[in-house]
């Protein structure tokens, strides 16, 4: 791991932290310890293994470093995230796929409890997986108007696992979060800003990343403990339910995944996608 000082836009020094081949880039900066975490796995920014994995580990190392905030983005050009990486599920090698889903499952609850706020700056189409990872930020800033955002899974013939739900729950609310789920629903910028699937539409990432480090600075006058407590008791029974069935939901997941009918529904979405 290299690290290097580089002068950002508003003349303060940002600490970069980079390894060679690297699918995520950081940069912390130095004045007001904010983070920004760039996706950068072409084509598609979709969450492989490895991709997880290297994720989990840098906001890791941010909780280790005391950062104040985050900002998760993405470093291509049309794309917040793909979402799951469909081929890790289709045609699986059981042990990589359990590989997966756990390491999914360790991701997730690592983002959903950060001890420090964070914004998702979504700088293109973000489904599935996607919005997940956007949606288990603290606030959600989206550059319009032409991407898309939601949990399209009932589209891929799949459903949704119950802690994806919850989540979508907790930011939109039961009714909404139901049609948009049973639908498989992708909205644009505006419609997800009216149900509330975003907070901020904005009409480019520079503004974006200008709200979000104003979003997130508001935290410098908020007792870092008070806000951690706070969210730990308002994410809690969604966070316990995954710790308590963690093993449940995995052998669940990779025996429903391998099964004909899904395996047949995900061979036509990937084939469609490829057209
Ligand atoms: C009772 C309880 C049951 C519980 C069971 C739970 C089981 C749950 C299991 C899984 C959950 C999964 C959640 C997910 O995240 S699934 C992933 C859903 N994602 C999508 O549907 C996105 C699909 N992609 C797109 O819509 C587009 O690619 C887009 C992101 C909009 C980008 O479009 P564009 O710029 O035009 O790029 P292309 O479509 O040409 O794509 C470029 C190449 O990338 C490949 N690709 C795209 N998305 C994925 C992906 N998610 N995974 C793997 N590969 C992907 C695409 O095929 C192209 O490949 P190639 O260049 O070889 O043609």
């Amino acid at each position: 791991m290299l690290r290097r000082l580089i002068l950002s836009r508003n003349n303060t020094f940002i600490n970069c932290r980079y390894a060679s081949q690297s699918m995520v880039q950081t940069t912390v900066d130095e004045k007001s310890g904010i983070a920004t975490v760039t996706m950068n796995k072409s084509p598609v920014n979709s969450l492989n293994l490895e991709f997880l994995d290297e994720i989990k580990t840098e906001l890791n190392k941010l909780e280790k470093d005391k950062v104040k905030g985050m900002m998760l983005t993405s470093g291509l050009q049309k794309i917040f995230s793909a979402g799951l990486d469909i081929t890790e599920f289709y045609n699986p090698n059981p042990d990589r796929l359990s590989k997966f889903w756990s390491t999914l499952q360790d991701t997730w609850l690592t983002l959903y409890k950060t001890p420090f706020p964070t914004a998702a700056i979504i700088n293109g189409h973000s489904p599935a997986g996607g919005c997940l990872f956007a949606m288990s930020c603290d606030y959600r800033i989206m550059v319009g108007p032409k991407y898309t955002i939601g949990l399209n899974e009932t589209k891929l013939g799949i459903v949704a696992p119950k802690w994806f739900i919850d989540t979508m729950v907790a930011v939109i609310g039961q009714r909404k979060a139901e049609i948009s789920l049973t639908t498989g629903k992708m909205y644009t910028t505006d419609e997800a800003l009216h149900i509330g699937l975003i907070d901020e539409s904005v009409p480019d990432v520079n503004t974006a990343l200008t709200q979000g480090n104003l979003f997130l600075n508001n935290f410098q006058r908020i007792s870092p403990w008070a806000y951690k407590m706070t969210k730990d008791i308002t994410r809690q029974s969604t966070v316990q339910w995954l710790i308590d069935n963690k093993q449940k939901d995995l052998d669940f997941v990779v025996t429903y995944l391998q099964s004909a009918e899904v395996q047949k529904s995900l061979g036509l979405y990937l084939q469609s996608l490829k057209k």
